[in-house]
């Protein structure tokens, strides 16, 4: 496949597509009224009339309430969802809108509403319509950003959210064959300008492909470099759970899982790949901490310290004085007596209060 084949997308290439979904009692099909959700939306409902038996299909629209346009979108979807035989809701964010990022907080709200759709109509997955296009786009973005093989791995073509599969079927399908799906079905859709819009990174990084293309650097290179990076991710993963029950066996008859923290053996520790005791810390710190994900340039070079605290602890040359203390994410990582703890870091107090 090309990075534009405008071939439309045959009943057998979707019903292969959407092969794994077949069994579900309901889907809900997130459709904004862009082209590629509205060819998910057709392509779904072609491949359900073909199948004697199959899942229930629910289409929703979110409207954020941010556009002026969005509410008559939504009611443009309904009636294409209508006359595809689909039942079609729209739902509202009627939260509190933040000043600052406001696209993840949008996307945030816009994910938990289709999972409580799902949720509420007995839908085992929530599809999206996120294309080939859209994997190399985030596989740019993370790279620009310098991010680790966990970012780089891009999206994944199922994750979990509140007992919700979040399925993407599309994750390989070039855009072109979408729009050229869709211009076979006579069906029109709405241009959203701001996925043209320079105020956004997406759309630049966007306008940047042509030239990454004419160097090799075309989408299906992207997207497969992101497929390869992931698998070497769910390697490393496996590699850090088998690490993390051999401490625990070295700690068998301690409680290396006490009082909400986690501790660790340092000869032990400082044996593994550091990779895998980057991940170990990282893990350990958002299981304890109280503050989010940690980052993971933190996490690095507190690495980093404790790595050279160890060292200093159990080399030949050790002085067994060197111990540490540090909070990051709310954890409190500590070393003493050749064991690293992490513990929940103490509340922070406000200086000077009464
Ligand atoms: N308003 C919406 N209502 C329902 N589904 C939506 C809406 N917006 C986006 N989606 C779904 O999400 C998919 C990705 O959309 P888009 O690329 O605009 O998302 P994004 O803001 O980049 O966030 P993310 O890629 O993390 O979902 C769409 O193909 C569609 O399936």
């Amino acid at each position: 496949m090309s990075d534009d084949d405008n071939s439309p997308i045959s009943a057998a290439a979707a019903k292969a597509l959407f092969a794994e979904l077949r069994g579900a009692p309901a889907l809900v099909l997130a459709v904004s009224g862009g082209p590629d959700s509205l060819a998910l939306m057709w392509l779904a409902a072609r491949w359900r009339r073909s199948l004697a038996r199959g899942p229930k299909l629910i289409v929703v629209t979110v409207d954020h309430g941010l556009r002026k346009d969005a509410a008559r979108e939504a009611r443009e979807v309904k009636q294409l969802a209508r006359s595809l035989d689909l039942t079609h809701r729209t739902m509202r964010w009627t939260g509190a809108k933040p000043k600052t990022g406001l696209p993840a907080a949008a996307r945030d709200a816009r994910y938990r509403l289709l999972v409580k759709v799902a949720r509420a109509s007995g839908a085992t997955h929530v599809l999206t319509a996120h294309t080939r296009d859209d994997q190399a786009e985030t596989l740019l973005m993370r790279l620009l950003r310098g991010s680790g093989i966990v970012g780089l791995s891009a999206m994944a073509r199922i994750t979990q959210r509140d007992g919700v599969a979040l399925a993407r079927p599309f994750l390989d399908v070039p855009k072109s064959q979408l729009i050229a799906t869709l211009a076979r079905a006579k069906i029109g859709f709405a241009d959203d300008p701001t996925n043209r819009d320079p105020a956004f990174t997406r759309p630049r990084l966007r306008a940047l492909l042509p030239a990454l293309a004419a160097e090799g650097g075309n989408v299906r290179n992207l997207a497969r470099l992101a497929a390869r990076l992931a698998r070497a991710n769910a390697a490393v993963d496996v590699l850090a759970d088998g690490a993390e029950r051999f401490l625990a066996l070295r700690d068998r008859d301690r409680l290396s899982h006490h009082a909400g923290g986690r501790s660790f053996e340092a000869s032990s520790f400082a044996a593994l790949p550091e990779e895998v005791r980057l991940r170990l810390l990282l893990r350990a710190i958002d299981a304890v901490g109280h503050e989010g994900p940690a980052e993971l340039g933190k996490v690095e070079a507190l690495l980093a310290v404790l790595d050279r605290a160890v060292a200093d602890e159990t080399g030949p040359r050790g002085t067994g004085h060197i111990s540490i203390k540090q909070t990051l994410a709310g954890a409190l990582v500590s070393l003493s007596r050749g064991r690293i703890q992490i513990v929940p870091a103490p509340a922070r107090r406000v200086r000077g209060g009464s």
